[in-house]
């Protein structure tokens, strides 16, 4: 393969890559000839989601990773290192929903905590490994890197119930801006990923619930809900020499439920 989307010898880590829009991404990524390393908690998911990818044409690589644990993230990022030799792309796509929801005056200590060291502090850590590292090659002369959020509708909505995990994805859209702004003179985009509706595990539980989706699929205007297959395009182009130019950006995927 040749041309502006070619990741034939890139390497892309994708934390929470063994499985959901994750996985979607790993793939999309590996067919268009991208190294891929999933960082993940689950190894038989991890061996799982390998060997979806084992016929290549990129190489695939896993590795324990607890993202809200920075000493597990740096490991992770050794072993990648080792392994590939260099990282040019991170997702930082691990994260949790806000489970059964409850009401604000309700919320507690516990849950607010762990929200945020999953999925902001997560992100802080894998994202430092990454910036590290992207700004050393930068510095001896290698000029490429991109950081790539998954974030939420959450972030832009009032989603009732659940203000744990939209402030969690908020804050993802403003480090995002602001590392692209940090990041620029080392060649590093940054943006983030919005996505709607889409079928994972995280979701599985609220998409068999029949007023659910009663009430939210006349509000989809593509009349489906999206699947982890749909965020390939985005990932390819984010981590292609497509995209150099653009950067902060908040890339809402969601068969146009934000604008109906
Ligand atoms: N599914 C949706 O509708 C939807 C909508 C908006 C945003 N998102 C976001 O998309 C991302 C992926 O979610 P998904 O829908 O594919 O669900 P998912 O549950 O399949 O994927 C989330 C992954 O993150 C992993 N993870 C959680 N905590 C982790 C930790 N501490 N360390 C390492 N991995 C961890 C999980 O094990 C899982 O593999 C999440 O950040 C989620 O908030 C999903
Ligand atoms: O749209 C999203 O970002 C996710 O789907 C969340 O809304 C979770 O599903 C929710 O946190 C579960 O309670």
């Amino acid at each position: 393969m040749s041309g502006i989307f070619d990741l034939s010898g890139r390497v892309a880590v994708i934390t929470g890559g063994n499985g959901g829009i994750g996985l979607g991404i790993a793939q999309a990524l590996n067919a268009a000839g991208c190294n891929v390393s999933i960082w993940g908690r689950n190894a038989e998911k991890n061996a799982n989601a390998a060997a979806s990818m084992a016929a290549g044409p990129g190489k695939v690589a896993t590795e324990f990773c607890d993202v809200s644990d920075p000493g597990s993230v740096k490991t992770a990022m050794k072993a990648t290192l080792e392994k590939f030799g260099r990282v040019d792309g991170c997702f930082a796509n691990a994260g949790i929903g806000g489970g059964g929801r409850r009401a604000f005056i309700d919320r507690t200590e516990e849950e607010w905590r762990r929200m945020f060291a999953t999925n902001l502090d997560g992100v802080f850590h894998v994202f430092q490994v990454a910036a590290r590292h992207m700004t050393e090659r930068s510095e001896a002369g290698d000029r490429f890197g991109r950081l790539v959020a998954t974030s939420s509708l959450a972030s832009l909505f009032g989603t009732a119930r659940n203000e744990h995990y939209a402030g969690t994805k908020a804050a993802l859209n403003a480090l995002c801006r602001a590392l692209a702004v940090e990041l620029a003179r080392h060649g590093v985009t940054a943006n983030a990923i919005l996505p709607g509706w889409i079928k994972s595990d995280m979701t599985a539980g609220i998409m068999a619930n029949d007023k659910f989706v009663a009430n939210v699929m006349p509000r989809i205007p593509a009349r489906r809900f999206g699947e982890p297959s749909d965020f390939g395009g985005i990932a390819v182009y984010l981590m292609s020499k497509a995209s150099s130019y653009h950067t902060a950006d908040c890339f809402v995927i969601d068969g146009g439920y934000t604008a109906f």
